[in-house]
């Protein structure tokens, strides 16, 4: 398995191997203990969510659950490709603020661990996108977070294709950074 440890702590970027042969490959996409030690994180995953996004210029986030909902993410792409990102809002940390990206797709078959404590959020950049991601905490509606995807605070380098990117309603109406950090003061 490629490890990569990504600039912001506990942020771990890992590409399980693929075992081909004439009918393609199989690959252990998830394996407890080779996960274990990979991420050096004792994480215990609970549910499994995936989304479909039809179109390239997709973009879901920037999305949390707040205590004792909190949830560490491992995300990966089965069809398409993403640029998928982490942004950290853990109160104590000294890179609190900061953002990091990666790109996943299923030709790369990377993935993405972002412990609780961050948002995350992602765009397409392919049709017929497929995100799939485990979770460590159930989802619980009440509790969920969020910042605004184009907070100019955070800046994020999004990689924009073509305009404005497709979002929901409700990721329309995220507050900026600056109103979210203010909803703990
Ligand atoms: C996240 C989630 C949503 N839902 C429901 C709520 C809603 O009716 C429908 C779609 O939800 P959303 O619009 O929030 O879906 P989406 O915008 O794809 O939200 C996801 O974005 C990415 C970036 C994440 O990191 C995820 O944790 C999650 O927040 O699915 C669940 O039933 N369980 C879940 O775990």
């Amino acid at each position: 398995m490629e490890v990569e440890r990504l600039a912001l702590a506990g942020l771990v970027r890992l590409v399980p191997p693929r075992l081909g042969d004439e009918r393609g490959f199989f690959s252990e996409t998830f394996n407890a203990a080779r996960f274990r030690q990979a991420a050096g994180t004792d994480t215990v995953f609970v549910q499994d969510n995936q989304s479909l996004s039809r179109q390239a210029g997709v973009l879901r986030g920037l999305h949390g659950q707040r205590a004792p909902f909190a949830q560490a993410k491992l995300v990966r792409v089965t069809r398409g490709r993403i640029f998928d990102v982490a942004v950290d809002v853990r109160r104590a940390s000294p890179t609190y603020g900061r953002w990091a990206a990666t790109e996943l797709s299923a030709e790369n078959w990377a993935q993405l661990f972002i412990p609780a404590g961050f948002l995350h959020g992602f765009y397409t950049l392919e049709p017929e996108t497929e995100v799939q991601y485990k979770v460590d905490a159930h989802y619980a509606a009440d509790h969920e977070i969020g910042v605004v995807w184009n907070d100019p605070e955070l800046g994020i380098a999004w990689p924009l294709e073509g305009g404005s990117p497709l979002l929901s309603d409700k990721d329309r109406g995220l507050p900026t950074f600056a109103d979210f950090n203010a909803s703990f003061a």
